[in-house]
């Protein structure tokens, strides 16, 4: 049997006093979306930051697609593809020069490929334009659609449906969809607004509550 997207066990998380995640176990198998659910502070960052390698757990151990993160870094970041909250693009490149480094980077520039990441930035001719001039919503579209080349076990997306028109956000959706056929895992950050888009793809919900802050010290 095939390892799964994700494997994270006893995962645990602490800033200073206040404890964000403590002992979390979470699998993803192929052809599965999980949905982290749970208002502002709940960890739900923390936790695909965790999954991703760019925040280090206090415990615990992350593998994707059979990849132990700690022990095999490359191969596991390999495996997965990440679209943070925020995305800002780098100066002087326009967002067709920046689909095709990104293709490159993971292997696949098959046209096919590449005109399924423009199909999916819909960007029109601002495609040619610097990604720095575009908008909010454009430069989120960009980003996804970075993620389109080659093939990964596991999609981490952080909120990906917020700041997206109906047509991008229908766009995503369809792209989340493909993905799930192929056999891909993904893990989501969401709010109880995009329940509509949670419904759409089935997903399982996972719910994180926010870390109880520390027992104030008893008065002498
Ligand atoms: N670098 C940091 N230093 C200190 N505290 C942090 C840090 N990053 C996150 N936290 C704290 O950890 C908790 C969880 O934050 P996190 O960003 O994971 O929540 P979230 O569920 O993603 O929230 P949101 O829905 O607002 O995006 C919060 O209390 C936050 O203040």
């Amino acid at each position: 049997m095939s390892a799964p997207p994700l494997r994270a066990r006893g995962l645990s998380k602490r800033y200073l006093t206040r404890a964000v995640l403590d002992g979390l176990d979470l699998e993803v198998a192929g052809g599965e979306a999980v949905a982290l659910l749970g208002p502002n502070g709940a960890g739900k960052s923390t936790l695909l930051g965790c999954v991703c390698g760019t925040v280090i757990p206090d415990a615990g151990s992350v593998e994707i697609g059979g990849h132990v993160l700690d022990a095999a870094p490359i191969a596991a970041r390999a495996a997965l593809r990440y679209l943070p909250q925020e995305t800002e693009h780098p100066a002087g490149l326009t967002g067709r020069e920046l689909l095709r480094f990104h293709a490159e980077v993971f292997g696949d520039l098959s046209p096919a490929s590449l005109e399924r990441a423009e199909a999916l930035a819909k960007l029109g001719p601002a495609l040619d334009h610097l990604a720095t001039t575009y908008s909010v919503g454009m430069r989120r579209r960009l980003a996804a659609a970075c993620l389109v080349p080659g093939r990964a076990a596991l999609y981490v997306f952080d909120e990906p449906f917020a700041g997206l028109d109906t047509q991008a956000r229908e766009g995503l959706l369809a792209w989340m969809r493909a993905l799930l056929a192929e056999g891909a895992g993904l893990l989501l950050a969401a709010h109880e607004q995009d329940r509509w888009a949670l419904d759409a793809l089935d997903v399982r919900p996972f719910p994180l509550t926010p870390p109880t802050p520390p027992a104030p010290e008893a008065q002498p």
